[in-house]
């Protein structure tokens, strides 16, 4: 329902995506992860219709995105620091949107801004920082959006308000297939709501695949021997990292589990353990075998 075909843009020359293919199915969760500067804003901003794309397509219902007023209904971005307009009070924006999305939900609003307890007479700017995120899921929701964009979604917002968020989105995914895009850096909140991940860095996509397809595909493992570790223990799999402790060799390797068990099981080992992975030790993983890797500084 959503795709991105060849879609490169730079800004004074700097490529911040470069040929991106990507696609998004109708009433999925999609959790856009990426190492600072790696392009996810201007994803979300390309798929607002914020940005035109300098090569490729953006397309919803395979429908150019740009300057597309049609589309530009049925999609809400919240930016890392929502907007609204200055002196402006929540009921003020809500009557705002109500002109511009056809949408609107009067009913669903009241109850929103009765349940999140918020004074819709206050300037928004008066409110704390996560008071003013709760106003723009309010008025996301209300305008049911087919397509919900979230630039770091949780930042700032205390675990009940969390808990009460994520619930409303899954219950509008659930109920009327609403389509989210999620960018963040908080990997366990990613893991918990998302069952799709692409994983940029630098402008490239470097994994795009289901949750538990990419789970199910990275491995630990720990491993010892009664003599040294087999040279060619694991030839032919993608080693994303070994280190040693004592004389047990933990490995994070990508392929098929039982293929990994059988290839370890030639040599006979004395030890050998899977254990699960999360998903922020995948992306750590993952994002060292590009050479993002964590240094020692000091040392
Ligand atoms: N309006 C702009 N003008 C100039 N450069 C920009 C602009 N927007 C983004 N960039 C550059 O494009 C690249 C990608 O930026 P983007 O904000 O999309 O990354 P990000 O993945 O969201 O980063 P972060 O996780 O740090 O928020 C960066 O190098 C950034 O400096």
């Amino acid at each position: 329902m959503i795709q991105f075909s060849k879609v490169s843009k730079s800004f004074e020359g700097t490529d911040a995506v470069e040929n991106i293919n990507l696609h998004i199915q109708k009433g999925s969760i999609y959790g856009l992860l990426g190492t600072n500067g790696a392009g996810k804003t201007t994803l979300l901003k390309l798929l607002a219709g914020i940005y035109v794309p300098d090569n490729g397509s953006v397309l919803v219902d395979e429908s150019k995105v740009f300057e597309n007023s049609y589309i530009k209904q049925r999609v809400f971005f919240i930016p890392d620091q929502p907007f609204f307009f200055s002196q402006y009070t929540l009921a003020d924006m809500g009557k705002f949107y109500k002109k511009i999305y056809d949408n609107w939900n009067q009913e669903r609003y009241v109850l929103l801004v009765d349940a999140f307890k918020i004074d819709e007479k206050r300037k928004l700017h008066k409110f704390s920082k996560g008071v003013q995120r709760q106003a723009a899921f309010i008025l996301a929701l209300s305008t049911m959006p087919e397509i919900l964009l979230l630039d770091e979604p949780m930042d700032g917002l205390d675990p009940v308000v969390r808990k009460n968020i994520k619930s409303l989105i899954i219950e509008d995914v659930a109920s009327r297939e609403m389509t989210v895009l999620i960018s963040s850096h908080n990997l366990r909140e990613v893991e918990d709501i998302c069952d799709y991940i692409g994983i940029l860095h630098k402008g490239e996509l470097l994994i795009e695949k289901e949750l538990d397809d990419l789970k199910s595909d990275t491995h630990k493992i720990q491993v010892a021997f009664k003599e040294n570790v087999p040279e060619n223990l694991f030839t032919g799999f993608n080693l994303l990292h070994q280190e040693k402790r004592g004389s047990v060799l933990i490995c994070i390797v990508k392929g098929k589990e039982e293929e990994i068990v059988g290839k370890v099981m030639q040599y006979q080992p004395v030890i050998l353990d899977i254990l699960p992975l999360t998903l922020e030790e995948i992306f750590i993983y993952e994002m060292e075998g590009v050479g993002y890797a964590i240094k020692n500084i000091f040392t």
